[in-house]
């Protein structure tokens, strides 16, 4: 049986929680590490199951440890655990194949965007009910980006204005997505890059600084900071 949250809502938010977190360092997979005494992936589901569109929430864990992560999130919210898979984009198809029939909007978020807050939920969930197949929340790039070749020799400068760093959750028709996976050969580093293949048009909504990736120890010590002064 699948785990609801709200049964009014229409979205089901799939979170790929199955990474090692090789870049943040050793001490076990990253969905389970601790910022502010709690694992990561339990600050991500309290803030999912805080967005009042959510119906469903599937976590992909680690396969070694589902029945951890089932006991872990249990008193957080009402959730579906299933067993990852090798990369990240087997890990969200695991997950979208255990969504009950019901919502029409999947969202997929990254438990290492730990505090992702429930009006980003909220904001990329409303964009694709008004209409939009597929939601991207972004950031603009504020550095200045070069092109480097062979022995870091620089080959030119980027236009940055026509670039966004992009975050999750990203939302999308729930038949788009599934269409997208079904379609999909080699592994790509997000659900838009599968829906972009299939030419449906991706939309973006405004990010969050909240809703920084955890990769590496700064970002952990930043998210640290962060959860002090209220985030
Ligand atoms: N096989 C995988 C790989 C990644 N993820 C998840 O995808 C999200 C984004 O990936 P990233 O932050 O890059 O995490 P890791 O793959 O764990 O990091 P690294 O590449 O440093 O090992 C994370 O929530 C991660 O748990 C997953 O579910 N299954
Ligand atoms: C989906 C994502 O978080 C968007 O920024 C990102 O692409 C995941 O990247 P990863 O490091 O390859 O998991």
């Amino acid at each position: 049986m699948t785990a609801q949250l709200d049964p009014r809502g229409d979205v089901a938010v799939l979170v790929p929680a199955a990474g090692a977190g090789v870049r943040l360092g050793p001490g076990g997979p990253k969905a389970l590490r601790l910022l502010g005494g709690e694992p990561l992936l339990v600050h991500a589901v309290r803030r999912l199951a805080a967005a009042t569109s959510v119906h469903t929430v599937v976590v992909a864990a680690p396969a070694a440890d589902v029945i951890a992560v089932r006991e872990l999130l249990a008193p957080v919210a009402p959730v579906t655990v299933v067993p990852g898979g090798a990369e990240r984009q087997a890990s969200v198809a695991a997950a979208l194949a255990a969504v009950p029939v019901g919502p029409e909007i999947v969202l997929v978020h990254d438990a290492a965007r730990a505090l992702t807050p429930p009006e980003l939920v909220e904001s990329v969930a409303a964009a694709v009910r008004s209409g939009h197949d597929a939601v991207i929340p972004v950031l603009p790039v504020v550095d200045t980006v070069k092109e480097v070749g062979a022995g870091e020799r620089v080959l030119g400068t980027v236009d940055r204005s026509a670039l966004r760093a992009v975050q999750t959750p990203q939302g999308f028709r729930r038949s788009v997505l599934s269409t997208a996976h079904a379609a999909a050969t080699d592994p790509l580093t997000d659900d838009a890059g599968l829906v972009e293949k299939l030419g449906v048009p991706v939309v973006c909504v405004p990010g969050s600084e909240y809703a920084l990736k955890i990769t590496r120890p700064f970002d952990l010590a930043l998210a640290e900071h962060l959860l002090t002064v209220g985030g």
